[in-house]
């Protein structure tokens, strides 16, 4: 189903593209860099990278800012805080934070696509306390225990 995602490009950004989907099978709109002059992310450095961009989302759906497959492969950059949530009432420039993992420097330039945004449907629930929750056949076990029987990781 298609929603209306209203955008507001900020004055920073009114030359900038808006975030469209790239292929008619995309979930994630590329999301362009807004900043002035050149940023450049040494090895190991994160920065806040503006978009330019205010979003107003429907009640009940979130933005997700994920990394770029591709950035992340040839350079290293990635989003530190993937997937980073922009909440449907924020009315804030939505901002992206960049790290640099690989082991050069990387100069992110203004119009760069710098990640990737998805617009999911968010569930929200009601807190219920109770003294102890139901009982399940797996109980506690996580953190690989199904492959320790069998010797496999
Ligand atoms: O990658 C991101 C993550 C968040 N935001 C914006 C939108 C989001 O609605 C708001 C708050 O994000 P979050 O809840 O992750 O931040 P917080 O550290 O918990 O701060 P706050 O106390 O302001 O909620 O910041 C972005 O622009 N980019």
């Amino acid at each position: 189903m298609t929603h209306t995602l209203r955008i507001q490009r900020l004055a920073h950004a009114q030359d900038l593209p808006l975030p469209r989907y790239e292929s008619p099978g995309a979930a994630g709109m590329d999301l362009v860099a807004a900043n002035a002059g050149d940023v450049v992310l040494r090895p190991l450095q994160r920065a806040l990278v503006p978009t330019g961009l205010i979003l107003q989302l429907e009640p009940g759906f979130e933005a997700q800012i994920r990394p770029r497959s591709g950035l992340a492969l040839k350079h290293g950059i990635t989003v530190l805080n993937t997937p980073g949530t922009v909440d449907a009432d924020y009315r804030g420039e939505v901002q992206v934070i960049l790290v640099n993992f690989g082991s050069e420097s990387f100069t992110v330039t203004r119009g760069m696509r710098i990640a990737q945004m998805v617009v999911a449907p968010v569930t929200t629930v009601e807190i219920a306390t109770v003294e102890a929750v139901d009982e399940t056949s797996r109980a506690g076990s996580g953190f690989g225990s199904t492959g320790l029987t069998q010797g496999r990781t």
